[in-house]
Formats: C-alpha cells, structure tokens, sequence
C-alpha cells in the first residue's frame, strides 16, 4: 500500500502520483495534457483508495483448468462520489475508472475571489447547485476537489453533504494538492473526514493560491481565465 498516515492527512504516495502531479505542476503543460493529468491521477488515487481502505473477500473461481479460490474487491457498489465542480470534473472522471459503478453527486461551488479572503483566511462560497444520491450506511463516499487551499469550499461542500447523510461507511475528502491551512480547518471542522491528498504544499499567498500548487486548476483545466 502507498498511503502514509500523517497527524493532518493521508497521503497518496506512490510513485505515479508524484510523477502525474510534477507534470501538472508545470506551468508548460498545457490545457489537454493538463486536464489528462488530473484524469490519471483521479484513476491512480482510486486504486489506492481501493487498497487502502476496501479489502477483498474470496470468491469461488472456476477457470478452464480447475475449481479455485480468487478475491474480490469489496463494496464496490456501495460507492458514492461527489464532484466538486467545476475543477474536480476531470479528476472525477479518472476516480470512475476505478469505481466504475459508483453513485455519483455533484455540488456546484465557487469561491467569491472579488470578495477576496477575510481576516481569518477564510473565501466566501457560492453553492448554485446540489445532487446527491441516497448515502447510506455501507456507502464510501468520496467528495473529490483537486485543490484544498482554504478549505472554505470543502466545509461549505461538506455542510451540504452531512445535511443529507448522517450514516455512510468512510467519508473520503480527496485533494492532489493540499495548504496545510486547508487541512487544519476542514480537519478541525468535519473531524470525521479521512482527508487524502497527493501533496501537503508549503503555504497560501495573500491571494489564496497554494505555493508552490499548481495554479487555478478550474482555469487550466477548462482554458478560462
Ligand atoms: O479551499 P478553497 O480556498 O475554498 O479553494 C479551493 C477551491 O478553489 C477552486 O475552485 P474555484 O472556486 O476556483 O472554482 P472552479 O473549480 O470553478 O475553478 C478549487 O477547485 C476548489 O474548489
Ligand atoms: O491554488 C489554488 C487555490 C484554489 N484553487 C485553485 O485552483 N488553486
Ligand atoms: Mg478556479
């Protein structure tokens, strides 16, 4: 398994994901290689989602030689996805390669960047849209955002989500890149969110951008500025 427990998050490890997030890093890669990058990473976090946290059962195989025992991943239909639009989208796209047949949410949310960040380091968030499907008590849901920087989107996403489910299995928030401010407060506000990113960066500007990150993910991914 490639997932190292630390005090403020889990973190992705291996070494695809390093290699896939050093490509998104780069401020030369440019919008399609960029967005096919956060599709391999949302498919590469998946698997270690997989091994990390779902475990297999055995199951009787039949192959053209003989009677055998194999493994099967479990609870992969109890499997809840919620896409953090607009940036997570691709992202998404990638963790569905993994979980094929999960139930999907989304949840429209944006920071107001004119608004800009408030004495406490914290945006305020517009939410236009929620849809979730039933979350139930054997569901692993997964709320996929590539970048964690304040973690005001993440708390106002979650807000959302734990006002309509108040019993699932795991509650996954996963990040490629993560400012440690994010982490602090989303762990501080939803305690029992297993946070996941791939990267723990250095800080926030005065803007709200992580540093070093990756810039606007949405705007790299979409070609908007
Ligand atoms: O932790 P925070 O400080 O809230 O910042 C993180 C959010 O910012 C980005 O979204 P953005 O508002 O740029 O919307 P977009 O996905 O449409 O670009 C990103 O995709 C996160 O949702
Ligand atoms: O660095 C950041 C912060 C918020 N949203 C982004 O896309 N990038
Ligand atoms: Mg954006």
């Amino acid at each position: 398994m490639t997932i190292e427990d630390r005090d403020d998050a889990y973190l992705v490890t291996h070494a695809l994901a390093k290699d896939t997030l050093s490509r998104l890093r780069d401020v030369s890669t440019e919008q399609v290689a960029f967005r096919k990058g956060l599709v391999k990473l949302g498919r590469i976090c998946g698997y270690e989602i997989i091994d990390g946290a779902m475990g297999t059962e055995y199951v009787p195989v039949r192959t053209p030689l003989a009677e055998t025992t194999g493994e099967r991943v479990k609870g992969m239909d109890d499997v809840v996805i919620v896409n953090v639009l607009r940036a997570a989208t691709p992202f998404v796209e990638g963790l569905l390669k993994a979980f094929p047949r999960a139930k999907q949410g989304v949840i429209s949310a944006g920071r107001d960047e004119e608004a800009g960040m408030n004495d406490d380091g914290e945006f305020p968030i517009t939410i236009d849209y929620v849809k979730l499907p039933e979350i139930g008590p054997d569901d692993t849901v997964i709320v996929a955002d590539p970048m964690l920087a304040t973690g005001s989107t993440m708390c106002a996403v979650l807000e959302h989500i734990l006002a309509e489910a108040d019993d699932y299995e795991d509650l996954f928030v996963l990040s490629a890149v993560s400012a440690p401010d994010g982490l602090v407060r989303v762990g501080e506000e939803v305690p029992d969110a297993d946070l996941l990113t791939v990267a723990i960066d250095d800080h926030l500007d005065e803007d709200g951008f992580i540093v070093p990150g990756l810039g606007d993910a949405g705007d790299r991914a979409f070609r908007t500025t």
